[in-house]
């Protein structure tokens, strides 16, 4: 009689915080897909389990932060909730031993909740690091680990230095490209990217990107590191993509968007973490309604200080707004790029929207507010052609106005989304029998069964 194979559990441990959360439920659906047990550890912040219908078969366990809920957010609140969640992690190991009767295969951890590095090695448990952002940010980071805080402002002073290639890539990265910009002081961020580049005792690094996307980066990561790079990425195209959100999304804009032409409706959202600033809000709005191009407009409760909804803008903008485009708390993202209505996308850059954008084919508009979203921004613009930067302290209405225009009229743009759909091709071969990721994320559930 053929042996039934052991079920084995695997631990995973997400950062609270959506753009982090989801790309990791996603690779624990992915996982389970494959025969593994699947437990999330999540903090109070952000609870996850709160979507826990969509993941049946998935143990949600809480561990204590101890962490004020106004502290949340930003470089300061990650050494934090490092610092504090140590303990409170190393009792939830010991706690799940006991109970699984010692069956953890492996702890898969966020490479920003490092502090699962202590427990790993306490118990001497198997771990895998998980990145949800490019693997260009991770040499980013990797560089910046090794950089003194003080000097590297001194030298930043020269503007020779900012065309200066930092690492020999293909293509190159220069000083100007690195992400330390809108993350408060550097000393803060050298210090969280020495406490990441770290692997401790990983052996292995998860990775949510496309090898053909950013091959040298990848290559430069697994080789520096010294450990396999597992690159499996676009993770929702790996396995069907349930929402995780706390916030609820809006389908009515599918009904709206079955409404309008082909490739005529601009799609614009900031994902879940930006803070926009009203004055900004207000010129995004008259740029949109005079570009004279129907827009979708995510406009997330809280990321406007002051804003409860539509109805609090200035009458007449709102009104202006509502009728020339749509406005949503929270879209079903993935398929509203998949709508063959939707020809572009103004975005923050955050990785997530951009492997989405690229998979449907979809050229983007970007505007970067902080951390990697600079460097991904580079990258949609003078790496892989589909999109540009908007870019200054301040955008107004008229900039709006022209950046649509090249991007949904001018032939530009559709120049862009050419390159666009070549791309989607090519993220569409790589999750399939043979691609990379396919094989990659196959050789991941391989080497996973040997712990
Ligand atoms: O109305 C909405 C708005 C967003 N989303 C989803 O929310 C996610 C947003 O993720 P992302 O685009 O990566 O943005 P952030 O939430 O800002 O992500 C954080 O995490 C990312 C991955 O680590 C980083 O790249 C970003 O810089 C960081 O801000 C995506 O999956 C979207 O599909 C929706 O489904 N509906």
């Amino acid at each position: 009689m053929e042996k039934r194979e052991a079920k084995r559990r695997i631990v995973l441990v997400p950062i609270p915080a959506q753009g982090h959360v989801t790309p990791m439920l996603q690779l624990g659906k992915a996982l389970y897909s494959k025969g593994f047990l699947i437990t999330v550890v999540e903090g109070h912040f952000n609870q996850v389990s709160s979507s826990s219908q969509y993941f049946p078969g998935f143990q949600f366990v809480t561990i204590k932060e101890s962490l004020p809920e106004s502290d949340q957010g930003g470089i300061k609140f990650m050494i934090k909730l490092n610092k504090t969640s140590e303990a409170s992690f190393k009792d939830c190991i010991a706690q799940l031993l006991l109970q699984q009767g010692n069956d953890i295969a492996c702890i898969i951890y966020d490479e920003f909740m490092y502090f699962c590095g202590a427990a790993a090695k306490e118990f001497i448990l198997p771990s895998v690091i998980f990145s949800t952002e490019s693997a260009t940010n991770y040499v980013s980071r990797c560089v910046l680990s090794k950089l003194n805080a003080g000097n590297f402002s001194v030298d930043m002073e020269d503007p020779g230095m900012h065309e200066k290639m930092v690492e020999n890539l293909y293509p190159p990265l220069r000083y100007k490209d690195l992400p330390t910009s809108g993350l408060g002081p550097l000393e803060d961020l050298f210090e969280l990217c020495r406490e990441v580049a770290n692997k401790r005792t990983a052996s292995a690094v998860i990775i949510n990107t496309v090898s053909c996307l950013e091959n040298s980066s990848l290559s430069w990561s697994e080789q520096k590191i010294g450990i396999p790079m597992y690159a499996i990425g676009p993770l929702h195209n790996m396995t069907a993509s349930p929402p995780s959100s706390l916030l609820e999304e809006d389908r009515s804009c599918i009904d709206w968007l079955n409404k309008q032409k082909p490739r005529s409706v601009i799609y614009v959202s900031m994902g879940t973490v930006v803070q926009m600033e009203t004055k900004e809000v207000l010129e995004m709005a008259w740029g949109l309604c005079n570009s004279n191009q129907i827009f979708l407009w995510v406009i997330r409760p809280g990321s406007i200080p002051g804003f409860s909804g539509i109805e609090s803008l200035p009458k007449e903008v709102s009104k202006m707004i509502s009728e020339k485009g749509y406005i949503v708390k929270r879209a079903p993202q993935i398929e509203v790029l998949g709508h063959p209505a939707v020809g572009g996308f103004w975005t923050h850059c955050g990785w997530n929207s951009i492997l989405e954008s690229i998979a449907e084919g979809v050229p983007m508009i970007c505007r970067s507010f902080h951390g990697e979203q600079k460097l991904n921004a580079m990258y949609i613009e003078s790496v892989w052609g589909i999109g540009f930067q908007v870019e200054g302290s301040k955008v107004d209405r008229g900039e709006v106005v022209r950046a649509v225009k090249r991007l949904m009229v001018d032939d530009e743009g559709a120049e862009m989304q050419e390159r666009a759909l070549v791309l989607k091709e090519k993220l569409k071969v790589s999750v399939i029998s043979g691609g990379t990721s396919y094989n990659a994320f196959n050789e991941l559930v391989k080497y996973l069964k040997t712990m």
